[in-house]
């Protein structure tokens, strides 16, 4: 009889996305979470903080000797140059970051990001040594359409880098209409969704498409994170608003104590 492959077990991650929010004073939260961490010896999970990049040194500098990483939202593909405003992926693991998410649907729709252009950041990414967190998510109108699954194939097939690995690649899925709404998908939906991108991951990637965490995000909040990071290949979350106060995080973080 032929053996059966088991699927790999996978440390989930639990991502903070400050989005453009948090001054200096938000610190406290860093340290809030630090503290609420380092008294539940329990949790099983990693934890990153992405603020916007001004307060990346700051918050590193906060988080040293704690469980909790510092990422940043966005960079450019390019290592340096003439481009106003925009900070290289170089550069944030300079300030202290360790991971970057590329493909936010809000850059996406307000920068007119393309998966190829989102592709070109999650290599520049790789190439500064920074962990990807990709992001794909289908629009109400695709959900209503029944494209769903065809949007999120096209989204990772144009997005993922072709040397993407689990080391270096996370997958975030994010359905648009489900940010900052309150609204969140059904935990069917989104075991379909994991699904398909688990089977898109590992027909890919092989082993390392089977090993890549894939993270849920849309209103994820300390009531509703159990539910969904019990579902079937969800290996953490990305989180917005309720990632803002250090005990509404810890209560999704919770999920995995
Ligand atoms: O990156 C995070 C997401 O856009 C989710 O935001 P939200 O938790 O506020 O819905």
């Amino acid at each position: 009889m032929a053996a059966t492959k088991k699927a790999p077990r996978v440390k989930a991650l639990v991502a903070g996305n400050w989005k453009m929010n948090g001054l200096k004073a938000s610190k406290k939260e860093v340290s809030g979470l630090a503290r609420l961490l380092a008294k539940s010896k329990r949790v099983r999970c990693d934890v990153l903080v992405c603020p916007p990049a001004t307060l990346i040194p700051l918050l590193k500098e906060e988080a040293r000797g704690s469980k909790v990483a510092v990422g940043a939202q966005d960079c450019h593909a390019k290592v340096s140059g003439a481009h106003t405003g925009d900070i290289s992926a170089e550069m944030l693991k300079d300030a202290g970051a360790s991971y970057v998410i590329v493909g936010h649907s809000e850059r996406r729709a307000d920068h007119g990001e393309t998966d190829a252009v989102v592709r070109a950041k999650a290599e520049a990414a790789h190439r500064a040594g920074l962990v990807a967190i990709v992001c794909v998510g289908e629009t109400e109108a695709q959900r209503d359409a029944r494209e769903t699954l065809k949007v999120i194939r096209g989204q990772l097939k144009g997005s993922l880098p072709a040397d993407a690995t689990a080391k270096t690649t996370i997958v975030a899925y994010e359905p648009v209409w489900a940010i900052g709404t309150g609204r969140t998908p059904t935990a069917q939906d989104v075991a379909k969704v994991h699904a398909a991108i688990r089977g898109a991951l590992v027909k890919r990637f092989g082993d390392e498409g089977a090993a890549m965490r894939i993270l849920y995000g849309g209103s994820v909040k300390p009531s509703n994170a159990v539910e969904l990071m019990g579902v079937e290949n969800v290996n953490g979350a990305l989180v917005g608003g309720a990632s803002l106060k250090a005990e509404d995080f810890f209560g999704i973080i919770s999920a995995y104590i």
